[in-house]
């Protein structure tokens, strides 16, 4: 029989498939285009820097080693300090500034362009001022911003492609179609593609690392048996609730659940059969968490947590007790418990309206778990299968002060 932890054969292809095609599914797509461009943030920079050194230093090569003549060098100027410097300046302050960096791939793309256009123009004008500019520089602004733009593929080839369409044309049709200029432009789309290569496997290579890094990360904060969050996702996230109920003023309600007998059960029907009965717990608990933002967890061998965000203090009760009691409904025999016929669970719950302190949500957390877990202690004592609300006048548990 296949475990059914480890992934389908067809997800398996499924996931091979949106890696080789560059593109995950919704979700995943929208996470990884975020990481993605955060990560891009210095590569991009590094980019843009390497630009204007190189534009800058146009003067220099033109003027010393080409010898360009004086009355090309106004428009070479213009083109240079004018259009194709501020261009790349512009493309790193949409990388560099945090709020503008949504506009980082549009700005890298528009500098590309704008580069290479007046590289093109240059070459296409200058012979008539009896000037030649080296028709490599354009390939190589196309092929820097393909190794080290970070842009995905599916943006920047449209871009790129017809930059090498409209560099080719305008090269053919300023040399004429010599044998030369075939070559030179037959030499610069090889270039080109071999750059589109590398840039193809650096994204794929770049997915395949986030999806891996992604999935160590799910399975640290998961466990194994049930698939539910575990106990170190259930603290931090516990505390981040808090948090969040402090700033936003809204309730915040803990059970932990614990499964009557359970050493019974295995004992009677074996462990393989206690991992099964675990597993139908842990399915139950998350179909009954129904808000975005309510959830629950393993946090121990046979214990459970829910938490509740924003749910009234009033109801607070019979959510838990749904909850609690749809454990019972399963139905699963424990033939060995001398509390019920079917596997039951005890639990203990606490609430909090609208904590105060946002600062003091570790301590409220803490405090809140020790509470829960007092009133499941006094559940199981009061015979078990059944909810002891901390906050009931039967228990009266002190509250522990802060630390
Ligand atoms: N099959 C299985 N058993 C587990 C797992 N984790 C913990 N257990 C068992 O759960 C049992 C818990 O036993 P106890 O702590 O004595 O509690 P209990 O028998 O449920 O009794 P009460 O909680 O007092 O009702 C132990 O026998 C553990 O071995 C697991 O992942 N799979």
């Amino acid at each position: 029989m296949s475990d059914p932890n480890l992934p389908s054969l067809s997800s398996e292809v499924r996931a091979a498939h949106e890696l080789a095609r560059l593109r995950f599914a919704h979700d995943e797509e929208a996470q990884f285009r975020i990481d993605y461009e955060a990560a891009a943030v210095s590569p991009r920079m590094t980019l843009c820097m390497l630009g204007v050194v190189m534009v800058g230093m146009t003067p220099l090569y033109d003027g010393v080693l080409l010898r360009m003549p004086e009355s090309f060098a106004g428009f070479a100027r213009a083109m240079q300090f004018g259009v194709q410097i501020p261009a790349i300046l512009l493309a790193m302050l949409m990388t560099w500034a945090y709020r503008l960096r949504r506009w980082s791939a549009p700005a890298t793309v528009l500098a590309m362009m704008l580069t290479v256009m007046g590289l093109t123009f240059q070459q296409v004008i200058g012979p008539a001022h009896g000037f030649h500019v080296p028709h490599d520089f354009a390939v190589l602004a196309i092929s820097g911003t393909c190794l080290l733009g970070r842009l995905r593929l599916s943006y920047l080839l449209p871009w790129a492609t017809s930059l090498m369409l409209i560099v080719s044309l305008m090269q053919l049709h300023g040399f004429g179609y010599s044998s030369g200029a075939l070559y030179d432009v037959i030499s610069m789309w090889m270039l080109f593609v071999l750059s589109t290569i590398a840039t193809y496997m650096l994204e794929y290579s770049a997915r395949e690392n986030w999806r891996q890094r992604r999935k160590l990360e799910e399975q640290a904060a998961h466990d194994a048996l049930t698939g539910l969050p575990n106990r170190r996702y259930f603290d931090a996230m516990f505390v981040h609730l808090i948090r969040q109920a402090a700033r936003e003023r809204k309730n915040i309600a803990l059970m932990i659940l614990d499964v009557d007998h359970f050493k019974y059960y295995n004992d009677r029907y074996g462990h393989p059969a206690g991992d099964d009965c675990l597993r139908r717990v842990g399915h139950w608990l998350k179909e009954a968490m129904r808000r975005p933002q309510d959830f629950c967890a393993r946090i121990g061998g046979e214990e459970f947590a829910a938490v509740w965000f924003d749910a009234q203090i009033a109801v607070g009760p019979s959510l838990a007790e749904k909850v609690r009691g749809g454990i019972s409904e399963l139905r699963i025999p424990h033939a060995a418990s001398p509390t019920s016929a079917v596997v039951s669970a005890s639990g203990g719950l606490v609430q909090l309206a609208c904590p105060s302190q946002e600062d003091a949500s570790t301590e409220i957390a803490t405090d809140m778990i020790l509470r829960a877990d007092r009133a499941l202690y006094q559940a199981k004592r009061s015979g078990r299968d059944r909810l002891i609300d901390a906050d009931d006048s039967r228990l009266s548990i002190p509250v522990m002060p802060p630390i």
